[in-house]
């Protein structure tokens, strides 16, 4: 199915604003379910509308700003109202779905509203069951992928040709049998015909023929040998399922009652006719004998997963992986098994060897983070155990498994690792495999600039979605917040002695800093804050006095910025543990002597002047005031960060590099604002998040090829960079906006990026809120023909009529910026979303984006292997 843009639901009943009773406005709201690629934007899919009135591209506030784009957008032709059949009124909306390159490609709506403002009835030719009914009147081709005429027919399991069975070169007694092929409509049910891609099926397990629930259990049976037609049962299995036998599935718990489906499953699993061949496994080049693929399968650490296919093994280190592939597992070692390992087994071209085989690039990046140097290229010799050293002499050079890096890199690198490095027996090759599917991660790649907010997301990720933090990952944060606390404190004794100096200069030239109070109805009011922040001298100070209510009053500011010398000889001694880089001292249990003082310091009242004028401290970032208003407790030895703590924190951990997590959605945000129609994929598919800082990606990104395999690209910039300067290497001043942008066209033309997708994300929406209103967007030198058209009726949030807000105007500006900027670099692949602000749940949006581009890639991918299969 082709459709783009599948149908408008109506959100509730519509309201009928009465004008007279020919001509009356109703109001509704209509949710559209749009089934095809993902838009080139995050969009909101649910938008509220008015029709009657006049139903233009405004009815559409968030999409209008992006109008003049490549993106879809319906542009309603207003009909007039007619008097439907039982004198209500209908009303049609005709438009243009999605920019359609087929001009012929209309998407029709129409609904009647009876008099008094209710639905009542329906064109029949158009609805279903549906209050409003809206269909495309031709379906539009979908943007590069034109409608392909199905390349395969259709024989139902009936007419099966008893020809076609087919019996093993080997000699194996059990027979295979073609691929069923469907006369139906491409994705459509082999039995009844019915159904789309979409419709859920079960396949048979030989000849991969799919029935919908109803057929199901008509099409195979009582299922002797698990999931197969009929006809198929006392056939070979085709290998590719192989990976799915005895893994049930939700259509057939909804079908059968529990105890049938272990029977089903246990005969699947195990019955004869469903074992691997062992013929058809290569190892070494050579065919196993039936002796070996016991030997092989019972060992304490079996491969995973074995199908048909040629593999290589390295018997004395238990490398294992497929033929010219670098390794996937560690098994057991020392089986007597297969043909010789030759240099070339897994295709490595470095020159450096492990047991005679030469290694892959990703091995070799595997050996640096173990710290095994690979100059000279040489020769290793490696024990199941991971001990390191060169051929032919003793010469140790390390232990492959010892550092928690290599454990980063390897899962990083999609390479084996030990699950208990000390014990050569039991490998694996991660966590997931445990579980009762199987599934290699879907990966995700997040980069962004400096202080673009990476860290937050991936925390954000970790703590909703993740893999808790570990005791280790919770130690290495708690440092990070306290020694980040002292630099908080260090930032206020600076600005302090800086006002107290400021303080004394005013005084000795006489002038005296007037604060001004209006007295409220109780008596008592607060220094004015605002007036003086203009003048660079906010200070809040309460009144202890009453006063009249209403009147204005003035007060001369004292210098209270003045400590003891017990404390200035403290904060001298801090500010020069924090100069030289020593914070980290500070943080050891043997500094909680300092804690006295640290308490008395932050409760004195010069420090608490100085931080109520924290607002001018541009230095000290906002998370700051979380943390400091909490500095005792946080630097108590006791002290454990809490989620929120953990996200507030600046950095992830002390390292500054890659860091990985490994997550899943729960099922709760699976099913999207349309239910069961958007979570058309049940996901069981776990995902892996990398994020790495641009500074470990070394000269012009050169450490990108690690990444090739990554699904999708997160890039991730901050709104609010667009006023933001830095110096740059040549001695000028460089703008962080423009910066990032750089940044991402290195990436983004990085040759093994060229085939993938990036989804930009826009960051700190919230903030970006509250500074648009301050400081213009044009600051930014690209932004220079920013120029929208402000309502009257402009304040922060959506207006009264709906339209966008400056931000939400502004954001897409910025979005079609980047679109426009990397067009011609990308062809297509930039995907755009918003991130709103600290909240935990912020990402849940774009990574449900995310993994809508994946898997309509996917799609896209499999339609073509298909494709090309079948020709
Ligand atoms: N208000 C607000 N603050 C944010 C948001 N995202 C990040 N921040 C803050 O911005 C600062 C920088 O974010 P980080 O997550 O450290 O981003 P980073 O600099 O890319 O990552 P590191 O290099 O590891 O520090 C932190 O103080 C965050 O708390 C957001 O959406 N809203
Ligand atoms: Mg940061």
């Amino acid at each position: 199915m082709t459709g783009i843009l599948r149908r408008v639901m109506p959100l509730g009943d519509p309201v009928r604003k009465t004008k007279d009773d020919e001509d009356f406005s109703v109001e509704y709201s209509i949710a559209m379910e749009y089934n095809g690629p993902p838009l080139p934007y995050n969009l909101p899919r649910v938008s509220p509308v008015v029709v009657g009135e006049i139903p233009t591209a405004n009815a559409f506030p968030l999409w209008s700003g992006l109008l003049d784009m490549d993106l879809p957008v319906i542009q309603p032709v207003k009909k007039k109202a007619r008097p439907g059949e039982d004198g209500g009124q209908k009303f049609e909306v005709v438009g243009l779905p999605w920019n359609s390159p087929d001009a012929n490609a209309k998407f029709e709506s129409s609904m009647v509203i009876g008099s008094k403002g209710c639905l009542r009835s329906q064109d029949d030719k158009l609805s279903d069951d549906s209050t409003l009914s809206s269909h495309y009147l031709h379906e539009p081709p979908v943007h590069g992928h034109e409608k392909r005429p199905s390349a395969v027919t259709f024989h139902s399991t009936d007419s099966f040709d008893e020809r076609s069975f087919v019996t093993d070169s080997d000699g194996d007694t059990v027979p295979g049998r073609p691929k069923a092929q469907n006369s139906g409509k491409k994705g459509s049910c082999y039995h009844c015909k019915r159904g789309s891609r979409f419709t859920k099926k079960e396949a048979c397990i030989v000849c991969d023929a799919k029935y919908c629930y109803r057929c199901l259990l008509r099409a195979m049976g009582s299922m002797e040998e698990g999931r197969k037609c009929l006809l198929c049962t006392g056939f070979r299995i085709d290998e590719s399922k192989r990976i799915s036998l005895g893994k049930c599935s939700r259509m057939m718990k909804r079908l059968l009652p529990e105890a049938e489906i272990k029977r089903i499953m246990r005969a699947e699993f195990s019955c004869v006719n469903n074992q691997l061949s062992s013929k058809l496994v290569f190892v070494n080049n050579r065919p196993l004998k039936k002796r070996e693929l016991l030997l092989l399968q019972s060992c304490a650490n079996p491969p995973r997963n074995l199908t048909p296919g040629y593999y290589w093994y390295d018997r004395t280190a238990g490398f294992w992986g497929k033929a010219g592939e670098k390794p996937s597992q560690l098994i057991s070692g020392q089986l007597n098994i297969g043909g010789q390992m030759e240099r070339e087994a897994s295709n490595g071209n470095i020159g450096v060897l492990i047991n005679g085989r030469e290694i892959t690039k990703e091995e070799l990046w595997m050996l640096k983070a173990a710290g095994i140097s690979c100059k000279g290229k040489p020769h290793f010799w490696v024990s199941p155990d991971g001990f390191c050293q060169e051929e032919g002499q003793y010469n140790p050079r390390g232990m492959i498994w010892e550092k928690a890096k290599t454990k980063i890199m390897c899962k990083i690198l999609s390479l084996p690792y030990p699950s208990n490095p000390a014990s050569s027996d039991r490998v694996e090759v991660n966590k997931e495999n445990d579980v009762d599917y199987v599934s290699v991660p879907r990966k995700l790649l997040l980069i962004g600039s400096e202080n673009s907010g990476t860290s937050t997301i991936f925390k954000q990720i970790k703590i909703s979605f993740g893999d808790a933090f570990t005791e280790e990952e919770r130690r290495g944060l708690k440092l990070v917040i306290q020694s980040k606390l002292y630099c908080y404190l260090g930032l206020l004794m600076e600005a302090r002695e800086r006002f107290e100096k400021e303080s004394l200069r005013e005084k000795e030239k006489g002038k005296s800093i007037l604060f001004e109070c209006e007295v409220s109805d109780s008596g008592y009011g607060s220094w004015a804050k605002d007036s003086r922040k203009k003048k660079g001298k906010g200070l809040v100070i309460n009144q202890s006095r009453p006063s009249h209510p209403g009147k204005t009053i003035q007060k001369e500011a004292k210098p209270t910025y003045a400590i003891s010398p017990k404390l200035k000889r403290f904060c001298d001694w801090l500010l020069g543990v924090i100069a030289a880089g020593n914070v980290e001292d500070m943080v050891s249990p043997s500094s909680c002597e300092y804690s006295a003082l640290i308490d008395e310091l932050w409760k004195d009242e010069a420090i608490q002047a100085t931080y109520s004028r924290r607002n001018e401290l541009e230095e000290l970032p906002r998370v700051a005031t979380y943390f400091l208003e909490r500095a005792m407790e946080i630097l108590k030895e006791d002290y454990g960060p809490s989620d929120m703590d953990i996200l507030y924190a600046e950095g992830i951990s002390s390292s500054n590099g890659v860091v990985s997590t490994n997550f899943s959605f729960p099922k709760s945000v699976q099913s999207g604002a349309f239910g069961d129609a958007a979570a058309r994929r049940v996901d069981s598919s776990s995902y892996q998040l990398i994020r790495v800082h641009p500074n470990s990606l070394g000269v012009n990104c050169k450490w990108l090829e690690m990444f090739e395999d990554v699904n999708l690209i997160l890039f991730c910039i901050s709104l609010t960079d667009y006023d933001e300067f830095f110096d740059d290497d040549s001695g000028g001043s460089k703008n962080k906006m423009v910066a990032s942008r750089d940044l991402f066209q290195k990436i983004v033309t990085h040759p093994v990026f060229s085939k993938k997708h990036f989804l930009l994300l826009l960051n700190k929406f919230d903030l970006f809120e509250e500074k648009i209103e301050q400081v213009c967007l044009t600051r930014c030198e690209w932004f220079k023909d920013f120029n929208p058209v402000i309502s009257r009726n402009h304040h922060r949030g959506n207006d009264v009529n709906g339209s966008p807000s400056l931000a939400q105007r502004a954001f897409y500006y910025i979005a079609v910026k980047f679109k426009r900027h990397f067009r011609s670099l990308m062809d297509h692949k930039l995907y755009v979303s918003l991130v709103t602000g600290l909240e935990q749940d912020t990402v849940k949006d774009f990574l449900l984006y995310a993994r809508e581009i994946i898997d309509w890639d996917e799609d896209i991918t499999l339609i073509n292997e298909d494709s090309s299969t079948s020709n």
